[in-house]
């Protein structure tokens, strides 16, 4: 299969290296050029511009969007629209609101498929887990681009009608909020408490058999084994937030309390103290999103 990619940052290069993997044809294009001359050194044809893409990719459009959550997805959308038809296909493969992608699979003459992406960057060679929505046809075409960009046959599925997968992704992101603040919040008991504790030692023995062993919780060991056990200078502020915020809202909408999720999202924004837990937040996203780490401001 040939495939336009389109947004070419951390997830977009994983995207081009593991369809080209899977002997697939790539044709790559990024608003940087820095990125394009990267993917064609992997081995993508570079477009110059969105409708080369098009062009490039004949009467068969299969297009993969990995570009920031928002305007960019339109504006993406924009440019391809006189080039699409109804037999052609786009995925967009980023963090978007199922909103947006239910209000943009109306508006397009392609199939829009929704896919939620989870791994990060960190999980490029494990292949990601795809949360997928809009027409089950589109799906099942594309089923070799999913095998190859997840984790196999296994890392993908298909949820439902439009919006369903980014809804499936985005309650995925609110449950990783919780996550971290439970773990965050029993390091710093930990930190503050009675012994003086080895957290990454600790972090290793319940990765080890423990219930509550996880990825995150192996990233929690790598924070500690390359920033110390006081996590040296990375700052009590956690970024993000926007998929944490969906997620409350969509509960508040539904009358489902969930407490946690909202807690957890609640600290985000609170940065007024020093707080352990949301300095591990911090580096847990460096871990998982290769999302930058703040770092505390020495000379303060
Ligand atoms: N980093 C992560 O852990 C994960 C990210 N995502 C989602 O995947 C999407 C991409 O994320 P990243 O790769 O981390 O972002 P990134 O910032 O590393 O890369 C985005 C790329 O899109 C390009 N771009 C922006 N507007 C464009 C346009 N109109 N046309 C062509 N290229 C354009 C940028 O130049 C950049 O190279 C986002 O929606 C993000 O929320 C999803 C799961 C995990
Ligand atoms: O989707 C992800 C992980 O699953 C991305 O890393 C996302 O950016 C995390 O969300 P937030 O920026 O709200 O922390």
């Amino acid at each position: 299969m040939k495939l336009g990619v389109i947004g070419l940052g951390r997830m977009g290069q994983i995207v081009v290296d593991r369809v080209l993997a899977a002997d697939h044809e790539v044709v790559a294009f990024d608003i940087d050029e820095d990125a394009v001359a990267t993917a064609v050194e992997r081995g993508a044809t570079g477009a110059t511009s969105i409708p080369d893409v098009a062009a490039q990719l004949g009467d068969e459009k299969r297009i993969w969007l990995m570009v920031p959550a928002g305007d960019p997805v339109d504006a993406a959308l924009d440019e391809l629209e006189p080039s699409l038809a109804a037999d052609d296909i786009v995925v967009d493969g980023g963090n978007s609101n199922f909103h947006d992608s239910s209000r943009r699979a109306e508006n397009t003459d392609a199939a829009y498929l929704d896919c939620g992406t989870s791994g990060g960057p960190a999980g490029a060679e494990l292949g990601f887990s795809l949360m997928i929505g809009g027409p089950q046809w589109a799906y099942d075409e594309l089923t070799p681009v999913f095998d190859a960009i997840a984790t196999g046959p296994d890392g993908h599925d298909w949820f439902g009608p439009s919006g369903a997968g980014h809804y499936v992704k985005m309650v995925h992101n609110g449950v990783e909020y919780a996550l971290m603040q439970a773990y965050g919040e029993g390091f710093e008991l930990l930190a503050n408490g009675r012994y003086d504790l080895d957290l990454e030692a600790v972090a290793k023995t319940w990765n080890n058999g423990a219930v509550i062993r996880s990825w995150l919780l192996e990233l929690c060991e790598e924070a500690f084994h390359e920033e110390g056990n006081d996590l040296g200078d990375v700052a009590d502020y956690v970024a993000g937030g926007s998929t944490g915020t969906w997620t409350v809202q969509e509960a508040l909408k539904q009358e489902v309390p969930i407490s946690l999720i909202y807690g957890a999202l609640a600290e985000r924004f609170s940065s007024r103290d020093m707080r352990f837990s949301r300095r591990l937040a911090n580096r847990l996203r460096y871990g998982f999103g290769r999302h930058e780490i703040k770092r505390q401001d020495k000379s303060e």
